[in-house]
């Protein structure tokens, strides 16, 4: 275990969830010149979901699916348009003031592009320092301290040195440490990390992944990784849900997902996959046809039918299939095949 002291966890009862999200959309208007009412993104639109302390569950889709509107949503950073995001029991939108900043405090949040993330006319140790400030950690010496260990925790050594730099003076993998050691200073219950090494060189990508595990496993930290590369999850995560025109379409234990895919699109994300076997590396594969689906007009009934191989007339394109049936226990699938 390193230096960094336990992190405080948030009373959670026996049978609840760390994070309970239900039935929540999270819509955007589009508007001309300020106000004529041009149409609405639905972004997040209808997502349920549970989130256990300790456990690690990874949100996986193509660009644009609404996982970044489902993480800052989940961050407080958007409103939701509708339903229910709950935190240790004590529903978010109930939150505001010094209720709203103790809920920042508990939850870690990793963006995907680390220079963006960090001020570039401060030091390391100035932008450290900045959420415990405002968090109200006195004196300097304590803050030090904790700075201190979360560099070392992420790997930043000699901290001094590294606390004196500033961020275009590292490498791209060195600020997202400095991301990650931010997201623990204030020993947060969950982590959100959006994408977090889509922005960085292949080499580092594993490194990054690799330290996030250590973290959540040694802090049972519960971790939300999002993600649109589903060949990241499978060492990382213990469930892991597929996110698609803005709705979760399954949900699984990792092994399973990646085992057992029930859905056409799971299905056709996996086969996209590079196959470890050098013998088949020339052999092409196929990827998910077609297009995106708009979120301004989605598609009617299963958001997925105008791509699916096995789309049912006068089925798919007509009933949007609940999100929870259940091919085998534990595991859950929007698919009228599965019905
Ligand atoms: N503030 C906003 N106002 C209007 N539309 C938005 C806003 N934020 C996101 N969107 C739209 O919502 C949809 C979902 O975007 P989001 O960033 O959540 O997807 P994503 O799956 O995270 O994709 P990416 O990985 O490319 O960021 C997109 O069509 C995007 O243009």
């Amino acid at each position: 275990m390193s230096s960094h002291a336990p992190m405080a966890q948030p009373t959670v009862g026996a049978d609840e969830a760390l994070l309970r999200v239900d039935g929540l959309y999270t819509h955007f208007e589009l508007r001309q010149w300020g106000f004529l009412r041009t149409g609405t993104v639905h972004a997040v639109d209808g997502v349920t979901f549970t989130l256990d302390a300790g456990e690690a569950v990874a949100v996986v889709g193509e660009s644009g699916c609404g996982k970044s509107s489902l993480a800052r949503t989940l961050l407080a950073l958007h409103r939701p348009t509708a339903g229910s995001v709950r935190f240790a029991g004590t529903e978010l939108g109930a939150l505001n003031g010094a209720a709203l900043k103790a809920y920042r405090a508990q939850v870690g949040y990793v963006q995907q592009d680390p220079y963006g993330a960090l001020p570039p006319f401060m030091e390391v140790k100035r932008i450290l320092a900045e959420p415990l400030i405002i968090h109200g950690v006195r004196p300097r010496a304590e803050r030090w301290r904790r700075i201190k260990a979360a560099l070392e925790e992420v790997g930043l050594t000699p901290a001094a040195d590294v606390a004196a730099k500033f961020p275009h003076q590292l490498s791209g993998g060195q600020q997202q440490r400095v991301v990650i050691a931010r997201a623990l200073l204030l020993r947060p219950a969950m982590i959100i990390a959006d994408e977090p090494v889509s922005m960085l060189d292949a080499s580092v990508r594993v490194e990054i992944l690799n330290l996030l595990h250590r973290i959540q496993q040694e802090h049972r930290l519960a971790l939300l990784y999002i993600t649109h590369d589903l060949s990241t999850v499978r060492h990382y995560v213990d469930r892991a849900m597929v996110m698609y025109g803005g709705r979760i379409i399954e949900q699984a234990p990792v092994g399973a997902l990646l085992q057992r895919p029930q859905h056409p699109y799971t299905e056709a994300l996996l086969s996209a996959l590079g196959d470890p076997d050098a013998a088949n590396a020339g052999r092409p594969r196929p990827v998910p046809g077609g297009e995106a689906p708009s979120l301004i007009q989605p598609p009617s009934g299963c958001r997925y039918h105008p791509r699916c191989p096995y789309a049912m007339v006068n089925r798919c394109e007509l009933d949007p299939p609940p999100p929870d049936f259940r091919p085998h226990p534990e595991h859950r699938a929007a698919c009228w095949l599965r019905e």
